[in-house]
């Protein structure tokens, strides 16, 4: 074993071994050599140069003296020598050569080969970028900053490189510093920043962390958006003034139209006009309630035009008819990523609407993470108006749901409820001011008429139908109805025949009085009273029920009940 190691290690191993003489005379070459030299089986004793006239490069080197490393190749295969004289008492005996198989380090070169180029496409993007590339190390240490620094910032990648960014912070180099940032948050930050030299710059920092999630670089891309900002303010503006006209338009159209249009004779409106006048001179937020179609968006029109802001938009916002990405725009703006969220917001319709009223159609449509954002921004309004007294814009929001039961349920913010519900105006529905109904039917005759250059008149039967059915689609139905009879109806007179069944068969059940040729008063109120008990007896199971919803006292139902001979079997079961 002990033999073994010295001499076969050597000759066993994959590294070649040779030993000359001072005469270049082989001594020793071990079995690795020989089988990459391709030796012939007799060359100890024989000359190197001799027997390798192919390696002259080696032989040369042994004559000059000192150790030398010589790379070379034998075919495919490529390889190192190393050749080491050796001496004793300053006279020469002659050469080690080691030989190391390259090809490993064939990969090694490769390798540093492609990380040369990497380095030098690098260095030219780094170079040729529009934007200024800044990197430092895990403590803040600038590494790298490519040379659009100096026309950003004007200052040039030897000002910078080896500095801390704490300390050009502090110099005024640059403020804030996105790399300082991210090492604190140890997370990705943006920003817009203006520079010393007045440009306006998008600002990206992202940390490079190793496998422990440690920060071992931070890459900043700073791009310079100065002309699309410039680009970007000169188009809000634009876009702000184009919106200003057209608000103005549409106000001043509304405002007419508003005016002339909200038709009404009954004390219920009346008083809810009334309430419309005081509410409009102050800010708070109003929420209208009622059934659709019942004029909810004409009221809030009233309310901002009789109140001081009716110079400013009114800006209509249908919650349910927009896919919740775009609402979410519409309300907060866009380009949040761009422009950072608080500036993001103010582009929106808040902002549009400057002092103006907003007024949010069918809140409860609103999906629930906007009805979040939108309860935020009431809290910051509410906590800049207690600061500054500014005033912002005024929210008028409706619904056509009954809300509480939406928060019962949880489709409805609570919170949002509470913020929205100051000034609650519900807009009753048609059915329950019926002294409205002749004089919106006569309205909208009028305007139809004109409008297709008809003229359209409506019989007194149709009249009175009209009066009587319910308008469960409210305004809006009675407005279409109208409206299709007028066009459709060749013959001038619009006459019962003309109006669709099921306004007949509805408006049949809710009979009011109704009197179609003259009687003795007596016979009519005797003819008007066993109408009522009729009814009455129909609808309700007892004479108390009855006499109740004719305002009378049980014993008079019973005796009038006797009186016209109508079934006595109710009274039985009423007692
Ligand atoms: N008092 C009124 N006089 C004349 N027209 C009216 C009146 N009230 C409502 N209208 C008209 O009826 C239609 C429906 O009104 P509006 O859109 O204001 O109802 P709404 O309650 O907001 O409905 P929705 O809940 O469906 O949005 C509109 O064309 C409106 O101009």
């Amino acid at each position: 074993m002990k033999d073994y190691a010295a001499n076969q290690i050597i000759e066993d191993i994959s590294l070649g071994f040779i030993i000359l003489d001072d005469k270049s005379r082989i001594l020793y070459i071990n079995q690795f050599s020989r089988e990459k030299l391709n030796c012939p089986p007799e060359v100890v004793g024989q000359s190197w140069p001799e027997m390798f006239p192919h390696l002259l490069e080696i032989s040369r080197l042994t004559e000059t003296g000192g150790p030398k490393t010589v790379y070379f190749t034998i075919g495919q295969e490529s390889f190192i020598a190393i050749i080491q004289p050796y001496s004793k008492s300053g006279a020469s005996l002659g050469y080690m050569i080691m030989l190391m198989d390259a090809s490993q380090l064939d990969e090694v070169t490769k390798e540093l080969d492609a990380y040369k180029n990497l380095h030098t496409d690098l260095k030219a993007i780094f170079d040729i970028s529009y934007d200024v590339i800044y990197v430092s190390d895990g403590n803040g240490i600038t590494l790298r900053v490519s040379s659009a620094s100096e026309r950003l910032w004007g200052y040039k990648e030897e000002d910078l490189v080896g500095k801390s960014v704490y300390h050009l912070e502090k110099e005024g180099v640059y403020s804030p510093s996105v790399t300082r940032m991210v090492l604190e948050k140890k997370d990705r930050v943006s920003f817009l920043q203006t520079t010393k030299t007045g440009r306006r710059l998008m600002v990206v920092g992202t940390p490079i962390k190793d496998e422990q999630g440690n920060i071992v670089r931070v890459v900043n891309a700073s791009r310079d958006i100065t002309e699309i900002s410039q680009l970007k303010n000169e188009l809000e503006e634009v876009k702000q003034l184009t919106e200003g006209y057209k608000q103005e338009l549409m106000s001043l159209r509304k405002k007419s139209e508003a005016e002339k249009k909200i038709i009404y004779r009954s004390e219920k409106m009346r008083r809810l006009i009334e309430l419309a006048q005081k509410v409009g001179e102050v800010d708070s937020t109003v929420l209208l309630l009622g059934e659709s179609g019942v004029g909810k968006e004409v009221i809030a029109s009233y309310i901002h035009n009789w109140s001081p802001r009716k110079q400013n938009p009114f800006i209509i916002l249908n919650c349910g008819s927009i896919p919740e990405k775009l609402l979410e725009a519409e309300l907060f703006g866009q380009d949040l990523d761009l422009v950072g969220e608080r500036e993001g917001r103010q582009i929106g319709l808040f902002k549009k609407a400057k002092e103006g009223t907003l007024y949010l159609d069918e809140i409860t449509e609103m999906p629930l993470s906007i009805q979040a954002k939108l309860v935020g921004i009431l809290e910051e309004y509410d906590f800049a108006n207690q600061r500054t007294g500014e005033s912002r814009v005024r929210i008028v929001a409706s619904s056509s749901k009954n809300l509480e039961d939406e928060v019962k349920a949880g489709r409805f913010r609570e919170d949002l409820y509470y913020w929205l519900n100051v000034i609650p105006i519900t807009v009753p529905p048609l059915r329950e001011r019926k002294d409205d109904i002749l004089p919106l039917i006569l309205y909208d005759l009028e305007l139809y008429n004109k409008k297709y250059k008809k003229n359209k008149q409506l019989s007194a039967n149709v009249l009175e139908k009209l009066q009587h059915y319910p308008w469960p689609g409210n305004i809006r139905e009675l407005h279409n109805v109208i409206e299709r009879l007028v066009v459709t109806i060749d013959d001038p007179m619009i006459s019962l025949k003309h109006v669709p069944e099921y306004i007949k068969n509805n408006a049949a059940e809710i009979k009011d009085v109704e009197v179609h040729r003259l009687l003795p008063l007596k016979e009519a109120v005797e003819k008007v009273e066993r109408d009522l008990l009729e009814m009455a007896k129909v609808r309700y199971i007892s004479t108390t029920r009855m006499a109740e919803a004719l305002g009378v006292n049980q014993s008079t139902i019973s005796r009038k009940l006797q009186q016209y001979g109508i079934s006595s079997q109710l009274e039985k079961e009423a007692h």
